[in-house]
């Protein structure tokens, strides 16, 4: 029997990231390939004729597992009934802005969808932040949508777990789909803690750490984690415009293993609300090592961490406690 289509989110469909991902839910990428699904599309009104287009395409395409689309401006409409919510809407750093003008901007965007999200989603719906700040605009969502479960309520930090599995195949020249278990700590900013000290290869001979076959401490502890925490303003400067279909992708990647399962063994990084866990903030969104089962993620527990990891966990903790700081201000 035909599966029941499922109802995706996403804001600020009409921007770039929008663009890319829309096509990639529509034919299964997100959430398999025997699953139809509702594409439920929201931008703002100066937006509004370039959404519609965005929908003509996605009829043109044709796509047999599309179901039905809904292009709105109207945020009640846009979050009625939907299952995962993929927020990628949010206001651009403009040049003269300072930090906290971005902030107070995207807080109070998040402030206010948090209230449709909790009033009109569906039960039990998946919430995926992707716009920037990520971790704190995740946060304010949480905070302002207090009747769903914070384990709902997510970021991503999987693009720059995928760009450190990225830059550690190209390293050793191996299929990027051999290398495992990177993980990403805290703040998808420059501050993050991309960490290799658990991350393995496959070999012919077996599965082994990457430390062991990179054999390169100086650049593991030192280029590979800039490259990584810089790799977005890098897209910036080559594309003069920030990263789209790594991003698109790399969401898709985040709900689909969130709802469909991590393979046995097999560890991702995931922004969620921080239990305290290896002494991380609690009450922030910190991204950390998670697998998952049954539409649920659990962090990963036990994990050795050594004196340089212990620096760059608590570094990015502090960063995420002054930017929530910052994001209540903003709001008060
Ligand atoms: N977490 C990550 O890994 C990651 C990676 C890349 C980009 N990003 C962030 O994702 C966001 C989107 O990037 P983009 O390149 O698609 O930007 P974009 O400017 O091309 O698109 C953003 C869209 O959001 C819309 N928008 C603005 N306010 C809105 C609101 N209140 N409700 C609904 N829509 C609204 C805009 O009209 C625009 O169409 C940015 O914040 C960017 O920094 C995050
Ligand atoms: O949009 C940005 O500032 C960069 C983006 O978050 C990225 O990591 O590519």
């Amino acid at each position: 029997m035909a599966k029941e289509p499922v109802r995706v989110l996403v804001t600020g469909a009409a921007g770039q990231i929008g663009y890319a991902l829309v096509p990639m839910i529509a034919r299964g990428v997100m959430l398999g390939a025997d699953q139809p699904v509702i594409l439920h599309m929201l931008d703002i009104p100066p937006a509004a004729e370039t959404l519609n287009g965005v929908k003509m395409e996605l009829v043109d395409a044709a796509f047999p597992l599309l179901k039905g689309v809904v292009a709105t401006t109207d945020v009640v409409e846009a979050c009625t009934g939907v299952n995962v919510a993929v927020m990628v809407g949010g206001f651009p750093r403009k040049e003269g802005m300072e930090r906290k003008d971005v902030m107070s901007k995207n807080v109070s965007i998040y402030k206010s969808q948090a209230s449709a999200l909790e009033q009109h989603a569906a039960p039990n719906c998946k919430v995926l932040v992707v716009a920037n700040p990520a971790n704190t605009n995740a946060l304010i969502l949480k905070e302002f949508a207090p009747s769903i479960p914070a384990k709902n309520i997510t970021c991503l930090t999987r693009l720059d777990h995928n760009r450190a599995l990225g830059q550690i195949s190209e390293k050793l020249n191996v299929q990027v789909s051999d290398v495992k278990n990177v993980i990403i700590w805290g703040n998808h900013s420059s501050s993050q803690y991309p960490d290799v000290n658990h991350a393995t290869v496959m070999t012919p001979s077996g599965e082994k750490p990457v430390r062991e076959l990179v054999k390169d401490d100086a650049w593991l502890n030192g280029e590979f984690i800039t490259t990584v925490q810089q790799r977005g303003a890098a897209i910036i400067k080559a594309r003069k415009l920030s990263s789209a279909l790594s991003a698109a992708s790399a969401a898709c990647d985040h709900i689909r293993d969130w709802v469909l399962g991590t393979p046995e063994g097999t560890w991702v990084s995931m922004g969620v609300y921080s239990d305290g866990s290896y002494n991380a903030p609690a009450g922030v969104i910190y991204s950390f090592p998670v697998t998952c089962k049954n539409g649920e993620w659990t962090i990963v527990q036990g994990l050795a961490i050594d004196e340089f990891s212990r620096k760059k966990l608590d570094l990015t903790g502090q960063e995420l406690t002054e930017e929530k700081e910052l994001a209540y201000s903003c709001l008060s």
